[in-house]
């Protein structure tokens, strides 16, 4: 049974090193802010990139679109931000690039014209309906790059559901080709035990690599694929890949999103959005605070749109 969380009493280990006071709250906000600014109050300066561009929006599920909740199975995400984001659709290319398996996150955000990029972006599909964005001759997407894992993804997640039924509060999820262990609803005194446990048995696992999120553990294929090259991969079977007429705008919360940050900043095109309460850091350009926020963005964006293809000058015929 999934219950209530007990309260966490810090959210990352302590560090044992004497360090300089540090600077106050204030400063660092600050200093946040003028490195992040909110996307909100830079929209026109993101708008305004985006001339003679054709924009494409990829969205992050969890904490961006939907809040961070106890149980992974309840992430639902509100009918409001479904209807922004099936506005957005209509007028951008727009994917879904999660942690999550495809099938689950389609689950949540149930709308078959948005491409999805599940599993870190280890399943990729186009949309099933809707307008074509593809520019000519661009290819179907689809793509596994991770298929031939799929039987060993299957047994770490069972051995993983085994070795860690002792630690309560601890939940497995399979997602596919990677799999997570959950310690949002674990005591911290147990937190050090359970990584133990995962790493026990990922020992037996070379072809398997261990890194983290927000409070998870997330297991995956050590294959060179991550966020980061789903998104470079949906931009070439949209056509844009190497074209300067795309604006691509990322919009995440989590330390996997960063790789997608990293390839546009390395790509010296679009904007990279991280979601957060909180200064971290981070590859993004801009920030927003929370879901809300990002569905204030992707509103403006929308009525941005519409805005811009009522007042365009009309063609004078002769
Ligand atoms: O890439 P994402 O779409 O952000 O997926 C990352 C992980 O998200 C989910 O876990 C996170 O959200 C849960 C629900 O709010 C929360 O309980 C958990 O603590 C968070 O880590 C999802 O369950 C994972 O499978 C994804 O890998």
């Amino acid at each position: 049974m999934w219950g209530r969380c007990p309260t966490p009493r810090r959210a990352t280990p302590p560090t044992h090193a004497k360090a300089a006071a540090p600077p106050l709250a204030s400063a660092v906000d600050a200093e946040w802010m003028m490195r992040h600014p909110s996307a909100l109050s830079r929209f026109q300066q993101i708008v305004s990139a985006s001339k003679g561009k054709q924009i494409v929006m990829f969205l992050d599920y969890d904490g961006t679109l939907s809040p961070i909740v106890d149980d992974p199975d309840s992430a639902f995400m509100s009918d409001a931000m479904r209807a922004a984001l099936r506005s957005v659709a209509r007028h951008f290319p727009t994917a879904i690039v999660s942690g999550r398996c495809l099938d689950k996150v389609y689950d949540f955000v149930k709308l078959a014209e948005l491409y999805y990029a599940g599993s870190h972006g280890m399943d990729i599909k186009g949309p099933a309906k809707g307008r074509n964005f593809k520019k000519a001759k661009a290819k179907a997407v689809l793509f596994q790059p991770a298929s031939e894992f799929l039987p060993m993804i299957d047994e770490v997640y069972k051995a993983l559901l085994e070795k860690t039924n002792s630690t309560p509060g601890a939940k497995v999820e399979n997602n596919k080709f990677c799999v997570s262990v959950h310690f949002r609803c674990v005591d911290e005194k147990h937190w050090s035990g359970l990584a133990e446990q995962v790493k026990s048995v990922l020992k037996e696992y070379p072809k398997l690599k261990l890194t983290s999120g927000r409070k998870v553990l997330e297991i995956r294929p050590t294959i060179k694929w991550d966020k980061g090259k789903a998104l470079e991969f949906l931009l070439e079977s949209l056509g844009f890949a190497n074209c300067n007429d795309v604006l691509p705008v990322y919009i995440g919360d989590d330390r996997t999103d960063e790789d997608a940050f990293k390839v546009l900043r390395e790509r010296g095109q679009g904007f990279g959005i991280l979601v957060s309460k909180f200064p971290k850091e981070t590859n993004a350009s801009y920030s927003l605070r929370d879901p809300a926020e990002v569905m204030d963005f992707l509103l403006r964006l929308v009525e941005w749109k519409r805005l811009s293809m009522t007042t365009r000058p009309k063609v004078q015929l002769v």
